[in-house]
């Protein structure tokens, strides 16, 4: 059983449903069926009313059938919802002769009932149904749409953004997408296409088993929009890489004397730019760590003196300076980067990593480290990596290269890959940022954070803010991994709960309020 937070790969759902056909638990057909089943179930229960649009009148549902077994779903649809009194109109993409077994059976049982029209370029000018179900491509698209395929997607794209509502005008008024709407690649969430292409996203699309990491990232949560898990007696944990969906956590700060709760220090940047290493310390200290120090250079000691007051000052001006503090052992972590300077992060380095700490390297401490010869050599397990996209190019720029060319072949290379391949190679935990925020550990563990309803979360140290964060768990002596995916859930709370408006300084006084809810 999937508890809802699982995120599957395409092979991993394959190799899933392959055993579970071969255990003799169920039939393909059987699959289908159910998953049919799930999304009538799925329909019926967003659109209550459309079980009769208007007196008399039955609702309308046009299923767009594809050549797979994504197809195969829509026939069971068509059926189903046919047998509830709606009006439905079947076109099919291709040729049924070429359907796989199971789809050509539900194509056969639908035709007992009515037609099997072609999907043709102008064929959606007169579409005209309150659901139109996109049965064409699911986790079967291994190729980018075709060109002929284009029109035929335009005339939809049209079908469904028209308003005249004219008797002789196409209008659809939702579109209801199977596992994925087509175009889209479920492993990454991107549209497979050789050139822009317009795709119509979906107002509900249904899965099965389990998530996808294309709903939560890249394109998908936009074009997906409401999406539904449907359990389609799939069991248990597919084999590979365990993927969850973060979407909770428990913190709770237990009692004990305040060294208990670690010590986090962040090093600051010269006079004038230290507002980044106050945002992280701050953060830190809300985040529960017992102490947090500030150190900036001696010269810059002047700018810290203000609140909070719980905030302590130590100046750092050479590497051996941070090697004397780091002699004392109740420091349990450090941040590197926010505000820093490339020069001075590159300075203190060396002595972050020989005191093999647990610490964030974040901003201008993945530039420093980018500049080395051997970048990941001699990294501590407890550290955590925190690029945005722009610092992880430069740390990992054949990764995103690979990440940035076009999608042109299924399954395509997303965040997450990219994220895993750099937690193997790097040895540390990576904190991939963005509103798919990824973050994967060298075990091979991944979390995906999807928070595209917070655009205002993309502000002006709120990066630092969640450096902070990291560090302030990593204090506590939180595991690296745990303590990137809480930080990072936390900070995406803050931020909904403040609303638009906010700047990253308001950040930290939220943390309190999200925390009273985590408990
Ligand atoms: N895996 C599972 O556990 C289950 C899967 N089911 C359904 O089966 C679907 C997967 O079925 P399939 O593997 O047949 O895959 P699809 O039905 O997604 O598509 C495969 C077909 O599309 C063609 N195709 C791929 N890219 C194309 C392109 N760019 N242009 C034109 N044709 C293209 C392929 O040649 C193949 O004929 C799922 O998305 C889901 O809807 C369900 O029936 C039940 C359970
Ligand atoms: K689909």
């Amino acid at each position: 059983m999937f508890t809802g937070r699982e995120v599957s790969t395409t092979a991993q759902m394959r190799a899933l449903e392959t055993k579970a056909i071969q255990d003799g638990r169920t039939s393909g057909l059987e699959l289908m069926e159910r998953a049919g089943a799930a999304v009538v179930a799925a329909i019926l229960c967003k659109w209550p009313n459309y079980h009769r649009h208007s007196p008399g009148l039955p609702s309308r549902a046009i299923v767009l059938c594809g050549p797979g077994n994504n197809g195969g779903d829509g026939f069971v649809v068509a059926r189903l919802l046919a047998g509830r009194g709606w009006k439905v109109q079947v076109d099919l993409l291709g040729d049924p002769d070429s359907l796989p077994p199971d789809a050509r059976t539900n194509h056969d049982r639908w035709r007992a009932i009515g037609p099997v029209g072609r999907i043709t370029p102008n064929g959606a000018e007169c579409y005209q149904a309150e659901v139109l179900v996109d049965a064409l491509f699911g986790i079967g698209l291994s190729r980018p749409l075709a060109n002929s395929l284009w029109n035929v997607f335009d005339g939809i794209y049209d079908a469904v953004h028209s308003s005249s509502g004219g008797p002789r005008s196409p209008s659809v008024d939702h579109v209801v997408a199977i596992d994925v709407p087509s175009g889209l690649c479920a492993d990454s969430g991107r549209l497979l296409a050789e050139d822009d292409l317009t795709v119509w996203g979906a107002d509900l699309t249904v899965t099965f088993g389990s998530l996808k990491p294309g709903h939560l990232m890249a394109d998908g949560p936009d074009l997906c929009r409401d999406v539904v898990v449907a359990d389609i007696g799939l069991p248990g944990w597919p084999p590979g890489p365990r993927i969850h969906r973060l979407v909770r956590g428990k913190i709770i700060k237990p009692d004990g004397h305040k060294y208990d709760h670690g010590h986090a220090l962040i090093l600051a940047g010269p006079s004038g730019h230290g507002g980044a290493a106050r945002l992280s310390a701050r953060a830190a200290l809300r985040m529960g760590a017992g102490l947090v120090t500030v150190c900036p250079p001696q010269a810059a000691m002047p700018d810290h003196i203000r609140p909070p007051d719980a905030l302590m000052l130590r100046p750092v001006d050479t590497a051996e300076d941070l090697g004397k503090l780091l002699e004392d052992s109740r420091i349990t972590a450090l941040c590197l980067g926010p505000g820093c300077g490339v020069d001075r992060a590159d300075l203190l380095l060396e002595a972050l990593l020989d005191s093999g700490r647990a610490a964030v390297l974040d901003a201008d401490a993945l530039t420093a480290l980018s500049r080395r010869p051997n970048p990941f050599a001699g990294l501590p397990k407890g550290c955590v990596l925190t690029p945005h996209m722009g610092e992880f190019a430069r740390l990992f720029p054949d990764l995103a290269e690979r990440l940035n060319a076009l999608p042109t072949r299924g399954p395509a290379w997303s965040k997450l890959d990219a994220a895993r391949a750099a937690a193997a190679r790097s040895g540390v935990t990576i904190l991939l940022k963005g509103p798919d925020s990824v973050i994967a550990d060298p075990d091979e563990r991944a979390n995906i954070h999807s928070a595209f309803d917070i655009p205002w979360l993309a502000t002006a140290g709120a990066g630092d803010v969640l450096a902070g964060m990291v560090t302030g768990l990593l204090a506590r002596n939180f595991q690296p991994f745990d303590a990137a995916g809480m930080a990072t859930l936390i900070h995406a709370r803050a931020a909904r709960l403040f609303g638009p408006g906010l700047i990253a300084d308001d950040l930290p006084d939220m943390i309190p309020a999200v925390l009273r809810n985590l408990a």
